[in-house]
Protein backbone atom coordinates (compact mmCIF):
# COMPACT_ATOMS: atom_id res chain seq x y z
CA UNK A 1 0.00 0.00 0.00
CA UNK A 2 2.54 2.28 0.84
CA UNK A 3 4.46 1.90 -1.63
CA UNK A 4 1.54 2.06 -4.46
CA UNK A 5 0.85 4.92 -2.62
CA UNK A 6 4.15 6.40 -2.66
CA UNK A 7 4.17 5.56 -6.58
CA UNK A 8 1.03 7.53 -6.92
CA UNK A 9 2.30 10.33 -5.57
CA UNK A 10 4.90 11.22 -7.55
CA UNK A 11 2.84 11.15 -10.54
CA UNK A 12 0.01 13.35 -8.34
CA UNK A 13 2.58 15.80 -7.78
CA UNK A 14 4.09 15.82 -11.15
CA UNK A 15 0.28 16.66 -12.66
CA UNK A 16 -0.05 19.76 -10.04
CA UNK A 17 3.10 20.94 -10.83
CA UNK A 18 2.11 20.64 -14.83
CA UNK A 19 -1.20 22.26 -14.04
CA UNK A 20 0.77 24.79 -11.74
CA UNK A 21 2.90 25.66 -14.43
CA UNK A 22 0.19 25.58 -17.21
CA UNK A 23 -2.33 27.93 -15.78
CA UNK A 24 1.40 30.55 -14.31
CA UNK A 25 1.63 30.42 -18.59
CA UNK A 26 -2.03 31.38 -19.52
CA UNK A 27 -1.26 34.21 -16.98
CA UNK A 28 1.91 35.27 -18.61
CA UNK A 29 0.45 35.42 -21.82
CA UNK A 30 -3.14 37.31 -20.33
CA UNK A 31 -0.63 39.80 -18.72
CA UNK A 32 1.22 40.59 -21.63
CA UNK A 33 -2.06 40.71 -24.15
CA UNK A 34 -2.71 42.92 -21.37
CA UNK A 35 0.65 45.23 -21.32
CA UNK A 36 -0.12 45.15 -25.23
CA UNK A 37 -0.04 49.03 -25.70
CA UNK A 38 -3.17 50.45 -26.95
CA UNK A 39 -3.19 52.21 -30.56
CA UNK A 40 -2.61 55.68 -30.21
CA UNK A 41 -5.46 56.06 -32.90
CA UNK A 42 -8.04 53.74 -34.26
CA UNK A 43 -10.21 53.90 -37.18
CA UNK A 44 -12.81 51.23 -36.47
CA UNK A 45 -15.16 50.98 -39.46
CA UNK A 46 -15.03 54.38 -40.26
CA UNK A 47 -17.37 56.06 -42.86
CA UNK A 48 -17.38 59.37 -44.17
CA UNK A 49 -20.02 61.35 -46.18
CA UNK A 50 -18.95 64.23 -48.12
CA UNK A 51 -22.18 66.37 -50.06
CA UNK A 52 -24.59 63.31 -49.26
CA UNK A 53 -21.91 60.79 -50.88
CA UNK A 54 -19.91 58.71 -49.60
CA UNK A 55 -16.05 59.41 -49.84
CA UNK A 56 -14.66 56.85 -47.37
CA UNK A 57 -16.23 53.50 -46.52
CA UNK A 58 -15.49 51.01 -43.81
CA UNK A 59 -12.03 52.13 -42.98
CA UNK A 60 -10.33 49.78 -40.22
CA UNK A 61 -6.45 51.43 -39.25
CA UNK A 62 -4.76 51.52 -36.03
CA UNK A 63 -1.81 53.31 -35.76
CA UNK A 64 0.87 53.61 -33.06
CA UNK A 65 3.43 55.73 -31.52
CA UNK A 66 6.42 56.01 -35.03
CA UNK A 67 4.13 55.10 -37.43
CA UNK A 68 3.45 56.64 -40.67
CA UNK A 69 1.02 55.91 -42.72
CA UNK A 70 0.89 57.11 -46.46
CA UNK A 71 -3.15 57.81 -48.28
CA UNK A 72 -2.52 57.25 -52.30
CA UNK A 73 -5.58 56.73 -54.63
CA UNK A 74 -6.86 59.10 -57.44
CA UNK A 75 -8.23 62.42 -57.68
CA UNK A 76 -11.08 62.37 -55.79
CA UNK A 77 -10.48 58.88 -53.83
CA UNK A 78 -10.79 60.59 -50.81
CA UNK A 79 -7.60 61.39 -49.61
CA UNK A 80 -7.78 65.06 -47.71
CA UNK A 81 -10.96 63.97 -47.03
CA UNK A 82 -9.26 61.14 -44.69
CA UNK A 83 -7.00 63.82 -43.35
CA UNK A 84 -10.07 66.05 -42.35
CA UNK A 85 -11.80 63.69 -40.20
CA UNK A 86 -8.75 63.11 -38.36
CA UNK A 87 -8.27 66.67 -37.91
CA UNK A 88 -11.76 66.55 -36.92
CA UNK A 89 -13.19 69.02 -39.76
CA UNK A 90 -15.57 66.53 -40.91
CA UNK A 91 -17.15 64.18 -38.69
CA UNK A 92 -17.23 60.13 -39.58
CA UNK A 93 -20.74 59.35 -40.53
CA UNK A 94 -20.46 55.74 -39.42
CA UNK A 95 -17.66 54.00 -37.02
CA UNK A 96 -15.81 55.75 -34.44
CA UNK A 97 -11.63 57.44 -34.18
CA UNK A 98 -10.81 56.51 -30.63
CA UNK A 99 -7.44 58.41 -29.81
CA UNK A 100 -5.80 56.32 -26.52
CA UNK A 101 -9.11 54.54 -26.95
CA UNK A 102 -11.47 57.74 -26.66
CA UNK A 103 -13.87 59.03 -29.10
CA UNK A 104 -12.31 62.35 -30.93
CA UNK A 105 -15.89 63.52 -32.04
CA UNK A 106 -16.42 63.90 -27.84
CA UNK A 107 -16.02 67.63 -27.35
CA UNK A 108 -14.06 66.81 -24.17
CA UNK A 109 -11.41 64.57 -26.05
CA UNK A 110 -11.46 66.52 -29.29
CA UNK A 111 -10.20 69.83 -26.83
CA UNK A 112 -7.15 67.63 -25.58
CA UNK A 113 -6.60 65.64 -28.96
CA UNK A 114 -6.59 69.22 -31.42
CA UNK A 115 -3.75 69.92 -29.31
CA UNK A 116 -1.80 67.13 -30.76
CA UNK A 117 -2.12 67.68 -34.06
CA UNK A 118 0.02 69.28 -36.64
CA UNK A 119 -1.97 70.28 -40.39
CA UNK A 120 -0.06 71.35 -43.44
CA UNK A 121 -2.11 71.60 -46.59
CA UNK A 122 -1.80 73.32 -49.82
CA UNK A 123 -4.13 76.60 -48.04
CA UNK A 124 -0.99 77.48 -46.55
CA UNK A 125 -2.36 79.94 -44.18
CA UNK A 126 1.15 82.30 -44.49
CA UNK A 127 0.68 85.96 -43.88
CA UNK A 128 1.94 88.00 -46.59
CA UNK A 129 2.23 91.18 -44.78
CA UNK A 130 4.52 89.50 -42.06
CA UNK A 131 7.80 88.81 -42.38
CA UNK A 132 9.00 84.65 -42.83
CA UNK A 133 10.10 84.51 -39.67
CA UNK A 134 6.96 86.46 -37.87
CA UNK A 135 4.99 83.83 -39.86
CA UNK A 136 6.84 80.99 -37.99
CA UNK A 137 6.95 83.02 -34.66
CA UNK A 138 3.17 84.00 -35.01
CA UNK A 139 2.57 80.31 -34.98
CA UNK A 140 4.76 80.05 -31.79
CA UNK A 141 3.35 82.21 -30.10
CA UNK A 142 -0.03 81.13 -30.65
CA UNK A 143 1.45 77.68 -28.75
CA UNK A 144 2.76 79.83 -26.07
CA UNK A 145 6.27 78.62 -27.66
CA UNK A 146 9.26 80.93 -28.67
CA UNK A 147 13.02 79.97 -29.50
CA UNK A 148 12.38 77.43 -32.55
CA UNK A 149 11.24 79.58 -35.10
CA UNK A 150 14.73 80.96 -36.42
CA UNK A 151 16.67 77.29 -36.23
CA UNK A 152 13.51 75.72 -38.25
CA UNK A 153 14.04 78.70 -40.90
CA UNK A 154 17.55 77.73 -40.89
CA UNK A 155 17.36 74.27 -41.24
CA UNK A 156 14.32 74.50 -44.08
CA UNK A 157 17.12 76.76 -45.94
CA UNK A 158 14.83 79.76 -45.52
CA UNK A 159 17.88 81.45 -42.54
CA UNK A 160 18.59 84.50 -45.52
CA UNK A 161 15.04 85.21 -46.06
CA UNK A 162 14.03 85.46 -42.33
CA UNK A 163 13.30 88.99 -42.82
CA UNK A 164 11.69 89.52 -46.42
CA UNK A 165 7.74 89.76 -46.34
CA UNK A 166 6.54 86.35 -47.37
CA UNK A 167 4.94 87.44 -50.13
CA UNK A 168 7.95 87.56 -51.74
CA UNK A 169 8.39 83.38 -51.34
CA UNK A 170 8.04 81.06 -54.20
CA UNK A 171 5.84 78.12 -53.72
CA UNK A 172 8.31 75.91 -52.89
CA UNK A 173 9.53 78.36 -50.79
CA UNK A 174 6.10 78.92 -48.98
CA UNK A 175 5.93 75.24 -48.86
CA UNK A 176 9.52 75.06 -46.43
CA UNK A 177 7.98 78.07 -44.78
CA UNK A 178 4.84 75.47 -43.59
CA UNK A 179 7.62 72.41 -42.92
CA UNK A 180 9.28 74.86 -40.69
CA UNK A 181 6.19 75.94 -39.05
CA UNK A 182 5.59 71.81 -38.20
CA UNK A 183 9.31 71.80 -36.56
CA UNK A 184 8.67 75.03 -34.54
CA UNK A 185 5.71 73.68 -33.08
CA UNK A 186 6.65 69.98 -32.55
CA UNK A 187 2.86 68.35 -32.40
CA UNK A 188 3.19 64.80 -32.25
CA UNK A 189 0.51 63.57 -34.88
CA UNK A 190 1.39 65.18 -38.08
CA UNK A 191 -1.43 65.39 -41.12
CA UNK A 192 0.42 66.01 -44.18
CA UNK A 193 -1.69 66.81 -47.90
CA UNK A 194 0.74 66.57 -50.31
CA UNK A 195 3.45 68.30 -48.41
CA UNK A 196 6.12 67.20 -51.35
CA UNK A 197 4.32 69.56 -53.96
CA UNK A 198 6.30 72.26 -55.35
CA UNK A 199 9.57 71.19 -53.36
CA UNK A 200 13.17 70.58 -55.66
CA UNK A 201 14.67 67.48 -54.73
CA UNK A 202 16.77 68.49 -51.72
CA UNK A 203 13.30 69.80 -50.27
CA UNK A 204 11.98 66.86 -50.50
CA UNK A 205 15.25 64.71 -49.07
CA UNK A 206 14.58 67.04 -45.90
CA UNK A 207 11.06 66.40 -45.61
CA UNK A 208 12.04 62.79 -45.71
CA UNK A 209 14.59 63.57 -43.00
CA UNK A 210 12.00 65.55 -40.42
CA UNK A 211 9.60 62.65 -41.15
CA UNK A 212 12.03 59.85 -39.74
CA UNK A 213 13.23 62.05 -37.24
CA UNK A 214 9.95 62.81 -35.81
CA UNK A 215 8.98 59.17 -35.95
CA UNK A 216 12.11 58.61 -34.31
CA UNK A 217 10.61 60.50 -31.00
CA UNK A 218 7.56 58.42 -31.68
CA UNK A 219 5.55 60.99 -33.51
CA UNK A 220 3.02 59.69 -35.64
CA UNK A 221 2.70 61.05 -39.68
CA UNK A 222 0.18 60.60 -41.95
CA UNK A 223 1.04 61.90 -45.61
CA UNK A 224 -1.16 62.47 -48.51
CA UNK A 225 0.28 62.34 -51.65
CA UNK A 226 0.43 61.32 -55.75
CA UNK A 227 4.21 61.95 -55.60
CA UNK A 228 6.53 59.45 -54.03
CA UNK A 229 8.38 60.30 -50.94
CA UNK A 230 10.50 57.80 -49.25
CA UNK A 231 8.99 56.74 -45.81
CA UNK A 232 11.04 53.72 -44.31
CA UNK A 233 8.27 50.83 -43.11
CA UNK A 234 5.10 53.21 -43.97
CA UNK A 235 2.08 51.57 -44.35
CA UNK A 236 0.30 52.12 -47.56
CA UNK A 237 -3.12 52.60 -47.73
CA UNK A 238 -4.74 53.03 -51.20
CA UNK A 239 -8.08 54.76 -51.51
CA UNK A 240 -10.20 52.83 -54.02
CA UNK A 241 -11.20 54.88 -56.66
CA UNK A 242 -14.88 56.02 -56.39
CA UNK A 243 -16.68 55.97 -59.66
CA UNK A 244 -16.13 53.68 -62.91
CA UNK A 245 -13.62 55.89 -65.15
CA UNK A 246 -14.79 57.30 -67.85
CA UNK A 247 -12.04 57.22 -71.04
CA UNK A 248 -10.27 60.40 -71.08
CA UNK A 249 -7.89 61.95 -73.07
CA UNK A 250 -4.85 60.14 -71.88
CA UNK A 251 -6.98 56.65 -72.96
CA UNK A 252 -7.58 57.90 -76.49
CA UNK A 253 -3.39 59.28 -76.93
CA UNK A 254 -2.52 55.21 -75.72
N1 LIG B 1 -15.65 71.06 -49.81
C1 LIG B 1 -16.30 69.98 -50.25
N2 LIG B 1 -17.63 69.87 -50.15
C2 LIG B 1 -18.26 68.79 -50.57
N3 LIG B 1 -17.67 67.73 -51.12
C3 LIG B 1 -16.36 67.78 -51.27
C4 LIG B 1 -15.59 68.89 -50.84
N4 LIG B 1 -14.29 68.65 -51.11
C5 LIG B 1 -14.25 67.44 -51.68
N5 LIG B 1 -15.48 66.93 -51.79
C6 LIG B 1 -15.86 65.61 -52.34
O1 LIG B 1 -15.11 64.60 -51.71
C7 LIG B 1 -14.48 63.76 -52.67
C8 LIG B 1 -13.10 63.42 -52.15
O2 LIG B 1 -12.31 64.60 -52.20
P1 LIG B 1 -10.87 64.64 -51.59
O3 LIG B 1 -10.43 66.07 -51.67
O4 LIG B 1 -10.89 63.98 -50.26
O5 LIG B 1 -10.08 63.71 -52.61
P2 LIG B 1 -8.51 63.51 -52.77
O6 LIG B 1 -8.27 62.04 -52.82
O7 LIG B 1 -7.78 64.29 -51.74
O8 LIG B 1 -8.31 64.14 -54.22
P3 LIG B 1 -7.03 64.85 -54.89
O9 LIG B 1 -6.07 63.76 -55.25
O10 LIG B 1 -7.63 65.47 -56.10
O11 LIG B 1 -6.47 65.85 -53.93
C9 LIG B 1 -14.47 64.58 -53.99
O12 LIG B 1 -14.71 63.77 -55.08
C10 LIG B 1 -15.59 65.56 -53.82
O13 LIG B 1 -16.75 65.05 -54.46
Amino acid sequence: MESGDSGRLPFSSKDSVRKRKNRKQKETMSLSSLRKPLPKLLLNNVSCMRNAQMVLRNINVSVHDGTALVLTGANGAGKSTFLRMLAGFSKPSAGEILWNGHDITDSGVFQQYKLQLNWLSLKDAIKERLTVLENVQWFEVLEGKSGKAKPALEFMGLGRLANEKSRMLSMGQRKRLQLARLLAIDRPIWLLDEPSVALDTEGVKLLEYIIAEHRKKGGIVFVATHLPIEIEDAMILRLPQRFPRRKTMVDLLD
